[in-house]
């Protein structure tokens, strides 16, 4: 059994925890003061004379190579990880170092991979990438980043290997044999069970000024049952302070700027509720398909793969009370408050879609392929690429409003964004086919906006009314200013100790809760997904949903970029 952690960590610093000392006039210099925290906080961290080891379970694997060790280095050139940290990647394979390198270099040098569809996707992409190649001045950096890099080879169910793992830990600790340890654990879920016995057994750090932190990555289980199982496995080996489950949405920009957003702003406080708000419209969308990785994709489907993590955590973040403080417990507890408002989904109240080829795509395409023409999906599979849910939320701010969410692959384009949208106009006295209702949308991605749709008076001499929009691109507001990836973002929080953006066990519970039973009853029924063309938005079906549930399209709104 491990030990807890034997001191306190700072989690996070606020205005808040410093402005309770201060009076009016001072206040000014709270959020300033914050900062400054935050960066003592960070420099603890950066200039800690406790050495840091980072072991990634699964070095050998596709997410270690695109994303782990590229985070990891970009931290580290940017100077974001304390000073004496060592990489250590395990994995079962017999590689070399030099092997290991050769693997995940490629990716290192830009942080949205290179396929050609994220280059579409991107304007100024090339450039965008050419910035961050690991130039010149940067390959001795690089060089010494690989320094501390090195690899044990180890199977996952054997005790011996994992002592041996110790043992090389304890090579890289203090004279004293101190060292903080984070393992990473980039595995399929098969394989949890054992390593995370093992990591208990043999390699917890056994210093008491040291601390030991686990992250874990989706999927947290395939149901409530198999859910509670890990979780209950993983709270008799480690305290949820050592448990980091990442869901990887809560690291990006915008859905982080919910919190802010909603609860720093009083004219959106006023109206966040069902008096004012129509519907709520919460989307994936990816413009590929399975790439050839539809074998995995197939064990667990869309909602599994992304609904039932990302879009739900977006949806909470969105619907939750203000949190007593910005204190990740509080957060959490009012995230778990929420979600248990919500009701199990039903059955008529979500559109199952599957891609097929389409033909009019050029020969060779992947767009001319379907889900089913993927080798690796198994015959005649019925796993849904796209779903829409309609979600409710059974308390006094948004009892009758719905929330849907709809996520999908081998879609017209990539887009991730809220959508709020707002009542019709009472008593309208304008032309009835001109005025349409607001919408405040916060795009997470590509390029993050916040932009409100509005009615405005069409300039110029006549008293026309025209739709328009109050836009924050963030492209252009906040010009030359390093959006970090998510994954930056939350190694620095594992690092640093803050469990704000990490998913809690009873919030995983939740969320299993409500959509376990439609899972099941998909499961058991199979029944036949709509099929949609590749690249097109879907099955029309989700669109009548929409309309049904209070959100609608005029299809009259054009933007004019500026
Ligand atoms: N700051 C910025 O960068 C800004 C960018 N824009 C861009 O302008 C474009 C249009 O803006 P947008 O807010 O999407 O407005 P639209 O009115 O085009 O779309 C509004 C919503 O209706 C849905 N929709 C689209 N077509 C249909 C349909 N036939 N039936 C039912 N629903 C439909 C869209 O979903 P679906 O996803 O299915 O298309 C979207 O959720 C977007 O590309 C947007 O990114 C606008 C403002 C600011
Ligand atoms: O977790 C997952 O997310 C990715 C999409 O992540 P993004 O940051 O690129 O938006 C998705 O492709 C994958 O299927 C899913 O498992």
């Amino acid at each position: 059994m491990a030990k807890p952690l034997s001191r306190a960590r700072p989690t996070t610093v606020s205005g808040r925890d410093v402005a309770k000392d201060m009076t009016g006039d001072q206040l000014e210099v709270v959020e300033e003061r914050a900062l400054e925290l935050m960066k003592e906080t960070m420099q603890e961290e950066l200039t800690n004379p406790i050495p840091h080891i980072f072991v990634i379970m699964g070095a050998s694997g596709d997410l270690a190579k695109k994303k782990i060790y590229p985070t990891l280095w970009w931290l580290f050139r940017d100077g974001l990880l304390p000073k004496k940290t060592h990489f250590i990647g395990y994995a079962r394979s017999s590689l070399t170092m030099k092997d290991l390198r050769a693997k995940t270099e490629p990716h290192m040098k830009h942080p949205w991979g290179d396929s050609p569809l994220e280059s579409q996707m991107r304007p100024n992409f090339q450039q965008f990438c050419a910035a961050l190649e690991i130039k010149e001045d940067e390959k001795a950096k690089a060089a010494e980043f690989f320094r501390l890099n090195s690899y044990q080879s180890g199977k996952y169910d054997v005790p011996g290997d994992f002592q041996a793992l110790d043992q090389h830990i304890r090579k890289l600790q203090t004279s004293s044999g101190q060292a903080n340890r984070l393992f990473y654990l980039a595995l399929p879920p098969s394989v949890y069970h054992d390593v995370t016995l093992n990591l208990s057994k043999h390699c917890m750090s056994c210093d008491q000024d040291c601390w030991t932190r686990v992250i874990v990555e989706k999927p947290f289980g395939r149901d409530s049952q198999s859910s509670a199982e890990l979780s209950h496995h993983l709270s008799s080996l480690f305290t949820e302070e050592q448990i980091y489950r990442i869901d990887h949405y809560l690291g990006k920009e915008m859905v982080q700027n919910l919190m802010v957003l909603r609860f720093a702003n009083r004219m959106f406080s006023r109206v966040w509720n069902r008096d004012n708000i129509a519907s709520v419209v919460i989307t994936f969308k990816e413009p590929f398909g399975t790439q050839g990785r539809g074998g995995y994709f197939d064990q667990f489907g869309i909602i599994r793969d992304v609904m039932q993590n990302h879009l739900l955590q977006i949806l909470t973040l969105v619907a939750m009370e203000k949190p007593i403080s910005t204190s990740p417990e509080d957060i959490r507890n009012e995230k778990v408050k929420v979600l248990r408002c919500i009701p199990e989904v039903k059955y008529e109240d979500i559109v199952l879609g599957q891609y097929v080829g389409s033909s009019s795509a050029p020969e060779g395409d992947e767009a001319r392929n379907g889900y089913l023409d993927d080798p690796t999906v198994p015959k005649g599979s019925k796993t849904a690429t796209f779903v829409e849910a309609v979600l409710f939320i059974k308390n006094e701010r948004w009892e009758g409003v719905p929330f849907i969410m709809r996520c999908g692959k081998a879609l017209n384009e990539r887009k991730a964004e809220v959508r709020i949208q707002f009542h019709d106009v009472p008593g309208n006295i304008f032309c009835p086919d001109l005025v349409q209702r607001n919408e405040l949308v916060i795009r997470v991605q590509p390029g993050e906006a916040i932009y409100m749709k509005l009615m405005m008076k069409k300039p110029g001499m006549t008293f026309g009314v025209e739709e328009t929009e109050l836009d924050l691109s963030y492209g252009s507001r906040y010009q030359g200013v390093k959006m970090p990836d998510a994954y930056e973002r939350l190694l620095v929080d594992v690092f640093t100790g803050t469990q704000i953006h990490f998913v809690r066990s009873d919030e995983l519970a939740e969320a299993w809760r409500i959509f376990t039973p439609i899972l099941h009853q998909i499961d058991t029924e199979k029944p036949d997904p709509i099929p949609y063309e590749y690249g097109s938005r879907g099955p029309p079906a989700a669109d009548e949903l929409r309309e049904k549930h209070n959100f609608h399209y005029a299809g009259t709104y054009k933007w004019v970029p500026a």
